[in-house]
């Protein structure tokens, strides 16, 4: 049967687009108080700095052709999920509004929103801790509890710089709209370990506000940073993880589509999260709709793409995923060259060169990922089979993906009215489309395929599900392209993608599914539903003039059955247990990875030397953790057990990491440990200069490097927290040196550098700007960055900050928000801090790198120099 759906429900949307994201508006006065992100836009737009990319990208982009291609389906309903709040404006006209605004004298006191009145509860800003292309991320805290969120802020209204009309600019708008839902949608319905969850959102007139998971273990590019490459078996734990996300998200018909480093971050548990779902779609097998949108970052960018070919969906993200564990083992990107079109070619060509000390088989399956024939490329399936993703555990990594049923009927109408976010259309459509689905002689077959797998005497149920889950094969690869059969002719034993019932059958299909059990997961824990708007919508920019369709609030209604089967039989409900029977849990993983972080495993420790708590904790750097912070009064012991087992796992990283200054690093740790016993048990950030009283003269920051604030205005709540020792240290970026010596080395080599920084409480603020910071265009850029152009956190926002370069198929960037050679964007200005951490046991300091915003790549060239001329 041939499927319709409107235009844009499971197609295509058009991705951010950088240009419109730095367009601004003529100046003007606003008369009330504004959330920061107004008011700095607006003293943006007074500067005179245009990027290469804005000066020259006047022409719509290919991409943009297809954005126009592909609109909105005709009908269609509100937008996901947030809860509407009217507070930030009132204007009917929000693009007035935003005009008239513009020429605010509003005191800095009043020029940032502080909070935000979320549905869960009221959440009040801390600091910037990122900052993308869409926007800013702040740490918040709700009101009331010590719970802390990732407020990812994300404007909705474009701004004019002229080179639009109005009504350009309100199409664009609109598609940055359905973006943002569909990305606040998507979040909101995946529920994964590795995948960073949305907590709650709001959408205000000017604003997302998206609050995620606080994932406080840092970025996996700093952990690079830190560690230079990872060992096979590090990078085989969080490819792992990787590939857990990546194939829940695949089955439930998502593709990311921007896999990188950056968007991979480390949980406190020292866990991976993905994070960044904005340019996430829904794919669908079928072959009339394929995805044509062309974007992510061009380092971690399919071919094809680079081609403007269209693509079904899962095969870009493998090779992002090959991408990113390149850039695990060996500390860089394949594909790399400071001449834009050299690069494309590139990776068109594909021609990868692995480093000798790369294993065979870690060789073989990147170069596996790393075809540039999409159909000769391997599949999820194939990957997670892979011999060196086995290595060391007893299957391939768990996907997570709840049991399932094929869909029967009469379908539940609380489910289709909460589909809302996809543009698939009113909820009756999405009933009759989804009924269309059901009878459909396609899925009828599936699932008789389905069915008869599980009758199959001969075969084991445990067989039957790992054939229909693993066999996701989306080509039909004719000829196996290596001699491991068994790993790559994964079409003979299982479903190309399309053919299965329960997974990425059909987009409308996996978001039934995925809505389901989210209202499954909010009965269970009897809390109700985030997602749905319950408050009149303010109109959203482009929809000032139009009206807004409010969808059906939620039925609440008391758990039902799904099974009153019109066209399937009913089949046994697996409800309470969600988990498939091949399923191996977590920490069954994770008790055969012996060395996490760099630091022991319980099951590393000899018998004797475990207390209590090891045994239950799962991952060596619980232990650390639980260690450091247990209290002493109650177990005289303590301090020798930990010192005994701290010694042991700081040797044991010193041997892992084989580095040559390993026996006098042990030496020197093991002498200062004698000293430690009367430190505080907490790893606590450092004091400033001031509060040791080592200003030089009388000053808080680096001289003449000085531009910031003074001083961190907010308590960081994470203080009395062990979180940074969760694998972020490696010997080259810990240290037994005294305090003082470390901190005056990070001056003397930040001066050195020509990186400006200002001391924040435990470290410093640093900002810098590669390619500008040189003689007189440094002094131009000073005169450009006077000090009001601070923005709340204390950087500097004179130039532009995201890190997101777009491309066109012709090698192009398009859209790009900056001038100079690198993917991500050169020539902008880069921020990170430099935190130094304390573990007080041990006498070490440790430093930890954090970026803010700017350029990844030059971030981590800066980073790496800063880590090499210290010399910890
Ligand atoms: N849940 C989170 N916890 C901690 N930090 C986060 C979280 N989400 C985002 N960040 C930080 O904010 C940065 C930007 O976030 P994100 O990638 O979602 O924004 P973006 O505008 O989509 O960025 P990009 O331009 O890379 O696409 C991240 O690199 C990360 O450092």
């Amino acid at each position: 049967m041939t499927t319709t759906m409107p235009a844009g429900a499971g197609g295509e949307l058009p991705i951010r687009s950088q240009s419109a994201r730095t367009r601004r508006p003529p100046t003007s006065s606003r008369p009330e108080p504004l959330p920061r992100s107004e008011s700095s836009t607006r003293a943006e737009a007074s500067r005179p700095h245009r990027s290469r990319s804005q000066r020259s990208t006047t022409a719509p982009s290919p991409r943009h052709q297809q954005q126009s291609e592909m609109s909105a389906a005709p009908g269609a309903p509100s937008h996901a999920g947030p809860v509407e709040d009217q507070r930030e404006g009132t204007s009917a006209d929000p693009r007035r509004h935003h005009s008239s605004a513009a020429n605010t004298t509003t005191t800095k006191q009043h020029k940032y929103r502080t909070m935000i009145p979320a549905p869960s509860g009221n959440y009040t800003f801390i600091k910037t801790i990122g900052q993308g292309s869409m926007g800013k991320v702040k740490l918040a805290k709700k009101e009331g509890t010590n719970e802390l969120v990732a407020c990812k802020i994300i404007e909705r209204v474009s701004q004019d710089d002229g080179r639009q009309s109005r009504e350009e600019r309100e199409k664009s708008d609109a598609a940055r709209e359905d973006r943002n839902a569909r990305e606040a949608a998507i979040v909101s319905l995946l529920n994964h370990q590795y995948i960073c969850g949305l907590r709650d959102n709001l959408r205000t007139r000017w604003h997302w506000y998206m609050l995620f998971e606080y994932v406080n273990g840092g970025q996996m590019l700093d952990y690079i940073i830190s560690h230079g490459k990872l060992k096979e078996k590090q990078a085989r734990k969080f490819a792992r993880q990787i590939a857990s996300a990546v194939d829940y998200c695949h089955r439930n018909s998502i593709v990311h589509r921007d896999l990188k480093i950056e968007n991979i971050l480390i949980s406190k548990t020292g866990d991976i999260k993905i994070i960044d779902f904005g340019l996430s779609n829904l794919f669908s097998p079928d072959e009339d709709r394929k995805l044509k949108t062309y974007c992510g970052s061009l380092y971690f960018a399919a071919p094809e793409l680079l081609q403007a070919k269209p693509y079904t969906g899962p095969e870009v993200d493998v090779w992002s995923f090959g991408v990113v564990l390149f850039v695990l083992v060996c500390g860089k990107v394949p594909f790399d060259d400071q001449y834009m079109p050299a690069l494309h070619q590139k990776i068109k060509k594909g021609a990868v060169d692995y480093p000798n000390w790369l294993s065979s088989e870690c060789k073989h399956l990147i170069s596996r990922m790393l075809v540039t024939d999409p159909k000769q490329r391997a599949t999820m399936h194939e990957v997670m089979n892979h011999p060196w993703m086995l290595k060391g555990y007893n299957g391939p990594p768990e996907n997570y993906l709840p049991q399932r049923e094929p869909l029967s009927l009469p379908l539940d109408p609380e489910v289709i009215a909460n589909m809302t976010g996809f543009k698939f259309g009113p909820a009756d459509y999405i009933r009759e489309e989804l009924t269309k689905r059901i009878k459909s002689p396609k899925y009828q077959a599936a699932v008789r395929r389905l069915e008869k797998e599980r009758e199959q005497p001969s075969t084991t149920p445990k067989d039957a599900e790992k054939r229909r889950g693993f066999g996701f094969d989306f080509y039909k690869r004719r000829n196996s392209v290596t001699s491991r059969d068994t790993l790559t002719n994964t079409s003979s034993e299982g479903l190309p993608i399309g053919d299965d019932p329960l997974n990425a059958f059909d987009p409308m299909v996996s978001i039934y599914y995925l809505v389901r059990e989210k209202l499954e997961r909010e009965r269970a824990n009897a809390q109700p539903l985030s997602a749905p708007p319950k408050v009149q919508v303010p109109p959203s920019p482009q929809q000032s003039t139009q009206q807004t369709p409010v969808p059906p609030s939620p039925i609440v209604r008391p758990k039902e059955k799904h099974s009153l089967a019109e066209i399937v039989p009913p089949q046994p409900a697996h409800t309470d247990d969600r988990r498939r029977s091949r399923a191996r849990s977590h920490s069954e993983e994770q008790q055969r990875e012996p060395i996490k972080n760099g630091l022991l495993s319980p099951d590393m420790i000899p018998q004797h030397q475990q207390p209590q708590q090891v045994k239950r904790e799962s991952t060596a750097a619980g232990i650390l953790r639980r260690l450091s912070t247990r209290d002493r009064r109650k177990d005289p012991n303590a301090e020798s057990k930990s010192n005994s087992l701290i010694q042991k796992s700081v040797s044991m990283r010193a041997k892992s990491l084989g580095h040559a200054r390993r026996e006098s690093i042990q030496a020197r740790r093991a002498k200062r440990e004698a000293e430690a016993a009367h430190q505080s048990s907490n790893v606590v950030r450092e004091e400033t200069d001031a509060e040791l009283g080592e200003a030089e003269g009388g000053e808080t920051s680096g001289g003449s490097h000085e531009r910031f604030q003074e001083s961190d205005a907010v308590e960081d709540p994470d203080l009395a927290k062990p979180v940074f020792l969760k694998g972020i240290f490696s010997v080259s970026t810990t240290s037994t040196k005294p305090l003082p010596e470390i901190r005056a080395d990070i001056k003397r080599v930040l001066k050195m550098l020509g990186v400006e920084y200002a001391e924040i409480r435990g470290g410093f603020r640093c900002s810098h700007s590669p390619s500008v910071v040189r003689g007189s265009d440094r002094d131009r850029s000073r005169g450009d960055n006077s000090r009001d152009n601070r923005d709340e956190d204390g950087y500097y926002s004179g130039r532009e900050r995201s890190s997101r370069r777009r491309y066109s198929s012709s090698g192009q960037e398009v859209g790009g928000s900056r001038s100079g050679g690198r993917d991500g964007g050169g020539g902008g200005e880069i921020r990170f801090e430099i935190v130094i951490v304390k573990v007080p046991i041990v006498s070490l300091h440790g430093v930890q790198f954090k970026r803010v915003g700017g350029d990844t790549w030059q971030y981590k060239g800066v980073a790496e120099q800063i880590v090499k001329e210290l010399r910890l």
